[in-house]
Parts: structure tokens; C-alpha cells; sequence
């Protein structure tokens, strides 16, 4: 609920100041190469910064005729308002060290005076800057509401800058560049913000400053030269802003000398400083806001504030496409609340979940069963109620998600008044303590009505995985009696990717095996860089969608795939009718995620079936023998007959160091993988104590029994929740 807070206003925020922050960003980009163009005049001397103004005053004095000003701007580039021995008077550049003229004073190029005059006032005078500043403040609070955002999405300011999970490329990237470019936004902001208070007078803008001179006591003696002036030899360019000359020789006129930070009256016979005053705070900070929002005389600066600016442009535009994504997801409805037999009730905070659940509501609208959908916080009174989905996520620290907060209080206040059914399924994710929490806290309000019967244990699923979706759908199906076709293609399945052609170069017949099992292996027509543990998208026809296999790469940078087939599997029975030398298309999934960790200490692999695939890739990789264990999980010796040369290989050259095998269709010794490693959880402790890596490959059921049994072993021994390691990236899983 709280995070929901804090997106709704980073939201309203961005939409209200959308059109001027969208014109700020633009003209900021072109603003920001004022500063590098200035640079590469080149009017910068080496070394004049050390100069002293006694110094470079001799030089000029002995080239000019007459002096009025000398000035030093923000690139260092000195210039002057002089006249020179011809009675010409002019506004230069000049080398400090010569008196040389390098060149006129140049004006603002109208490019820049265009892109200035809209950014500061969008050419609307008052009303202008008043937007304007208004957005700065804007951008101020966005900035710090996102801030909030990030804090709250990675669990606090220790894991502010620990890795993002990934959920989309847009909400991947608006997160990451916003860590990055946090700190340049917030200056920007901040700058602008007190810039334009100080236009509208809230800031007062600094006051000329007076000096009082005692004209009556004022000295002509003794008369010394001014390069003897012991303020003109202490100071040097790099402090110095201007320096006016005075106007007559009389002693009542005098040298004005503006440094950095002060202001000094200088008597012009003497040298004896008549006056000296600080700038106030308000002036220093303006000075501070000017060169810290422009970036002028600072290249690196005025870089980094135009790719902020770049940044910015980003945002808009990555914040605009998740909040449009988020709405695209509609729950529609056939029939009324109720007429409707089936009631699926949907938790949700950014709308990734709605797709699933709008996947069950047409299944059973397709086989005409009368099916409601809608949000939790609608629960109402629902008259023909006899059985209730929930698919929820979770959300904040074990919280509800935004549009379900109020679900509790609505459940007591409309009480089912007839016997019914229910199934909930949590959405979450294993990088957060409370995995699927506000689910299993709603399956237990559920059980505690007596009116209510379970139909299935809590389904909770792991970073969207529609395998584990589909494989509650077919348990649901079963339970209540019905026939429904989930497709094998997510909701939420990405379009086509690139694809290669593939050769086969040798296969084993599925016929030939006792689990219908064959491996095949593939050659790459192209160079392609391919790692054990990346994904293998297969489309069987032109109009299929994609299948992904876990892949192990041979030493030779072949494919080698282990593939079950099904009776009725398009893919499978497609990839088992191939011969050796048939091409096929296939695009290729990095699966970084997913790779061996050469790093490791220690490295313990579990899977089942053909889930050993990228691991029989990975342990040719372990050229530094790594402590590796295999835990395998197949029906008998049989099935392991597939893969007995390659494990026995890998033993052999110690690139494996134990191979535990646990059949479950053998007579006495019946086992799974979650057995042996019960047995050997002293092992399993110690791997992730010594910052080893667990890698859990093969089907869902597989994947949630480990899981059990790991987080049993590392709440025993270890101290610490699964979830910690999982976000250490120890525990690495590719299930489907
Ligand atoms: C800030 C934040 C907090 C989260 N907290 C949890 C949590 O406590 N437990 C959990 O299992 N998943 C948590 N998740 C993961 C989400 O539940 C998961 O990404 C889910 O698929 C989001 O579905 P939705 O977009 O429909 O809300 C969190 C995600 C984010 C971004």
C-alpha cells in the first residue's frame, strides 16, 4: 500500500510537469555543449591561473594604450576592454603572459540565446519562468519520490545499489539509470529550483554591496607603482573575477577589484585597500547554482549534465510506456457478479499478475462455464459463488499489493453464505524474505471459514514462471473436474527473436529409450557465442510459438540438448523426427543468470531428467576442478544409461567430483533428489556458508520439493533465509 503511495505521486508528479520538464531535458541537451564550445575556443593560457594580476597587468599595461577592465570568465579565458596604441577600443581575449590579442569577446551564438530563452522562460516572460521553476520543483520531487521507490523495491539503503531484478527492459533500465544518475538530477534540480526563487524574489537576490570610504582622510602618498601593489602581486588570475580601472587619476577614483569571493576598493596611488567587503551567502550560492546548473567553464560537468538530460528524456518516456503497460491489462467480464459459478479474484501491484489470471477467466468462458473476474478490493457478496481463485502477489515487505489491501476487511464484511471451494495462487519472487506472504496469508483466512474447502495446498510462484502456473491450472482442473487447455505459450511471452540455423550432427532415438528420452546435437552454421546454461528457443512450424531447451555447450561449441517427448509434444516429437544433417532455425536466450559460477568454492548441481542437460555442458567448463557435486533424480539405471559416458568422463578427469544418483522407481530403494540432500545437508550448509553455489535444474515439482528442503536445511544451520542467498546469487534455478 505504501509503495503504491509513493508511485502514485512519482506518477502524478511526471504527468503534471510532463510537457515543460519533456522542453527543459530538450533544451538542456543543447545547453550542455555551451560550455564544451566555449572550451574549445582555446583561448586558455597553460599556467595563467598561476599568474599574478601585478604581473599581468606590466604586460598589458606596456601593449595598450589604455585599460578600462580586465576580466577572467569561467574557462580561465582572460579578456579585456581596451584601447590599443591606435585609438582603437575594443572587448578581446588576450594572453596574460604577452598582452597578445587572441581574439574578439564572442557573443552568445543564437543557437544557444534560442535554447536559453526556452528554457528559462518558454519565451512567456513571468508567466514562463513561473513554469518553469515550478517543474524544477517538480523534477525535485520526482526525483525524490523515485529515490523512495528504489529504497523501498530493494529493501533499504544498504541494497540501494545491489543487483535489480529484472522485469521488464523498461522497468529494468528506468530503475538502473535512476541509481546512476540520482545524484546530477538532484543537483540540477536543487540548482534550478533556488535559481528561479531567487528570480521571483523569495530568495533575496543579493543586494550591490557598500563600501564606505573615508574620502576626507583618503592618501596620495606614498606613491608607488601599481605593480608594487602588494594586493595586485598576491592575487592571482584564478581568484580574480573583474578588475575595473579607475576613471581619472584623481586619488578620489580607484581600482574595484572583484575576486571569488570579495570585493576590495583599491586607493590607485598607494595600493592601499580603501574598502573591503564579503559577497553575502545568498550571492555565493547563486554563483554556485549558476555554474552547478550550466556547467559553464567545466566540460566534465556540463557532460554529465547533458547526458542527465539524456536521462531525463529516458524516464519520461520508460515511465510513460510501464504506466501504459500496466493499464493495458483489462479485466473484462461476460456475466454479471452474480451469475457466476467461478469467481477469480486477482491481487495485483503493477499488473504483471492480471495476464495469468485473465488466462484462467477465458479458459473457463471458452468451455462455457460462467466465470467473474475482478480485484480483490471489489470482494463484494457473490450469490452463486462455489468456487474461488485467488491469484495474488505480494508486494512490499510480505504486504498485500495495491489493489488488494482492503481484501481482509471486505471478506468480514461480506461473508460467503454458502459452502464453497478455493485455490490460491501467490505470485512473488524468492529474492524477498516473505515469499508469496500476503498469499499464504489470505489461503489461511480462507481455511479458517467454515464454509470454505481447500481444493489445494497454496501454489506459489517464482518470478512469473507460466510452467509453474500452467502446472497449478492442470492440479486445479483435475480437482474441480473440468478439462481446460493451458497453452504452452506464456501471456506474457516476448515477440520473436533472431534466429540461426542449426545443423544436427548426431541424435539418439527416443524409441530406444525407457523414458521416451534422446539427445541431440547441434552445430551452429554461424559463429555464435554460446554458454552452458543459456536457452535454445525452437519453434516446430512458422505459426508455433517458441519452446526453450536448457542447453550444454561441447567443447567443440556444439549443442547438446536432452529432450523428453510426448506423445502429443509438437516440439519434441519435431526436434525427435530430425536426421542427422536436417537444419533447423532456432534463436539463441542468454541465460547469464544461469551459468557456471568458475568463481565458486564449491559447487553442488541438482536436477531431474533431462534438467542434467547444462550441466553435463558446465562440467567440461570446470577446468579449475572445482568441488562439484551432481545430484540426479531419474526412474533407474536405465534412464541414466543416456548419460553414463559423459558423467563417467567428467569423473574421470575430475572435473566432477561425486555423482549421487536417486531413483524412483527402483523396488527397495525408492529415493528423490530432495532425499539426498536432506542426507547431506551438513554439505549443503557448508557449500553456501563458503560462498559455493546450488544450481536447481529440471521440472517445477522438483524445483519446490529442493526448495522446501533447502530452506529446512538453511534455517537449521546457516542462520539465514533462502532468500539471502538467492539474492547472493548461490542458489541459481532454471525450471520449467
Ligand atoms: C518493491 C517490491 C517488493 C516485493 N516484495 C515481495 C515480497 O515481500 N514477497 C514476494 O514473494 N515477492 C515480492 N515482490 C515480487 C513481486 O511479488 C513479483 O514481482 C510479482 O510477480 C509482481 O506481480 P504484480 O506486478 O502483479 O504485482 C516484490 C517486488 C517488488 C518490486
Amino acid at each position: 500500500m505504501i509503495i503504491s503511495i509513493w508511485r502514485y505521486s512519482h506518477l502524478v508528479l511526471a504527468v503534471s510537469s510532463f510537457l515543460f520538464v519533456l522542453i527543459a531535458a530538450l533544451t538542456g541537451i543543447v545547453l550542455s555543449f555551451e560550455p564544451i564550445t566555449y572550451k574549445m575556443m582555446g583561448y586558455s593560457i597553460a599556467g595563467a591561473a598561476d599568474l599574478s594580476l601585478a604581473e599581468t597587468l606590466i604586460h598589458l599595461k606596456s601593449t595598450y594604450a589604455e585599460i578600462l577592465s580586465l576580466k577572467v570568465d569561467h574557462n580561465g579565458f582572460v579578456a579585456v576592454s581596451a584601447i590599443d596604441q591606435a585609438g582603437n577600443m575594443g572587448d578581446f581575449y588576450v594572453n596574460p603572459f604577452t598582452g597578445e590579442k587572441l581574439g574578439e569577446v564572442v557573443e552568445k551564438a543564437p543557437l544557444f540565446e534560442f535554447a536559453t530563452s526556452l528554457h528559462r522562460s518558454l519565451f512567456l516572460k513571468g508567466l514562463g519562468r513561473f513554469f518553469v521553476g515550478l517543474s524544477a520543483f517538480l523534477l525535485l520531487l520526482i526525483t525524490v519520490t523515485g529515490i523512495i521507490l528504489i529504497l523501498k523495491r530493494q529493501q533499504g539503503i544498504k541494497h540501494f545499489f545491489a543487483t535489480i531484478q529484472k522485469e521488464s527492459f523498461y522497468q529494468y533500465y528506468h530503475i538502473y539509470l535512476g541509481r546512476i544518475s540520482l545524484i546530477p538530477i538532484l543537483i540540477i534540480t536543487l540548482s534550478g529550483t533556488y535559481l528561479s526563487l531567487q528570480r521571483f524574489d523569495i530568495i533575496p537576490e543579493e543586494a550591490p554591496l557598500s563600501h564606505n570610504i573615508d574620502f576626507e582622510h583618503i592618501s596620495e602618498t606614498p606613491k608607488i607603482d601599481y605593480s608594487a601593489f602588494p594586493i595586485f602581486k598576491t592575487t592571482k588570475l584564478s581568484a580574480l573575477r573583474v578588475l575595473e580601472f579607475p576613471f581619472s587619476e584623481d586619488v578620489e577614483d580607484y581600482y574595484t577589484l572583484q575576486l571569488t569571493n570579495k570585493e576590495l576598493l583599491v586607493n590607485q596611488l598607494t595600493g592601499e585597500i580603501l574598502s573591503e567587503q564579503s559577497y553575502p551567502l545568498v550571492t555565493l550560492l547563486s554563483e554556485l547554482s549558476l555554474t552547478l546548473h550550466t556547467g559553464q567553464g567545466n566540460v566534465g560537468w556540463a557532460i554529465i549534465l547533458g547526458l542527465s538530460a539524456c536521462g531525463i528524456l529516458f524516464f519520461i518516456y520508460s515511465g510513460f510506456a510501464l504506466t501504459l503497460k500496466r493499464k493495458s491489462t483489462k479485466l473484462k467480464n461476460t456475466f454479471k457478479k452474480d451469475d457466476c459459478k467461478y469467481i477469480i479474484l486477482v491481487g495485483s501491484e503493477t499488473g504483471s499478475t492480471l495476464p495469468f489470471a485473465m488466462q484462467l477467466q477465458n479458459q473457463l468462458l471458452e468451455i462455457g462455464e460462467k466465470s467473474f473476474i475482478t480485484e480483490m478490493n471489489r470482494f463484494s457478496e457473490f450469490r452463486k459463488m462455489e468456487h474461488l481463485i485467488v491469484i495474488t502477489s505480494t508486494y512490499g515487505q510480505g504486504e498485500a499489493p495495491a489493489n488488494a489491501n482492503k481484501f481482509v476487511a471486505l471478506f468480514s464484511k461480506f461473508p460467503p453464505t454458502q459452502p464453497y471451494t478455493y485455490s490460491v495462487v501467490g505470485f512473488g519472487s524468492l529474492a524477498y524474505a516473505d515469499f508469496c506472504q500476503f498469499a499464504l496469508d489470505v489461503d489461511q483466512m480462507l481455511y479458517k471459514d467454515t464454509l470454505s474447502s481447500r481444493l489445494l495446498e497454496v501454489q506459489t510462484i517464482n518470478n512469473r514462471s507460466w510452467e509453474a502456473y500452467r502446472h497449478w491450472g492442470r492440479e486445479w482442473e483435475k480437482c474441480i473436474g473440468l478439462t481446460l487447455d493451458f497453452p504452452a505459450k506464456s501471456p506474457i511471452e516476448t515477440t520473436k527473436k533472431k534466429q540461426y540455423t542449426f545443423k544436427v550432427i548426431q541424435k539418439t532415438a527416443a524409441v530406444e529409450n525407457p523414458d521416451d528420452t534422446f539427445l541431440i546435437q547441434l552445430q551452429p552454421m554461424q559463429k555464435l557465442r554460446l554458454t552452458s546454461g543459456d536457452l535454445l528457443a525452437v519453434y516446430p512450424s512458422e505459426d508455433e510459438h517458441e519452446r526453450l531447451y536448457s542447453m550444454a555447450v561441447t567443447k567443440e561449441q556444439t549443442i547438446l540438448l536432452s529432450v523428453k517427448r510426448h506423445e502429443k509434444g509438437i516440439c519434441s516429437n519435431y526436434l525427435n523426427n530430425l536426421s542427422c544433417g536436417e537444419l533447423l532455425n532456432a534463436s539463441i536466450v542468454t541465460n547469464k543468470d544461469f551459468h557456471f559460477p568458475t568463481k565458486a568454492s564449491k559447487v553442488v548441481m541438482i536436477s531431474t531428467g533431462t534438467g542434467i542437460a547444462p550441466f553435463l555442458g558446465m562440467l567440461s567448463q570446470n577446468s579449475k576442478q572445482i568441488e562439484t557435486h551432481l545430484y540426479w533424480g531419474g526412474r533407474n539405471e536405465a534412464s541414466y544409461a543416456l548419460y553414463r559416458y559423459s558423467i563417467e568422463n567428467n569423473l574421470k578427469e575430475r572435473h566432477l567430483t561425486r555423482f549421487a544418483p536417486a531413483y524412483s522407481r527402483v523396488e527397495k530403494e525408492r529415493n528423490y533428489v530432495q532425499h539426498l540432500i536432506e542426507k547431506d545437508q551438513q554439505l549443503i550448509a557448508q557449500t553456501l556458508d563458503e560462498n559455493g553455489v546450488i544450481m536447481v535444474c529440471g521440472s517445477i515439482a522438483m524445483q519446490q520439493e529442493v526448495m522446501q528442503t533447502l530452506e529446512k536445511i538453511v534455517f537449521n544451520h546457516n542462520g539465514h533465509n533462502l532468500s539471502y542467498y538467492q539474492k547472493k546469487q548461490q542458489i541459481r534455478i532454471d525450471c520449467y
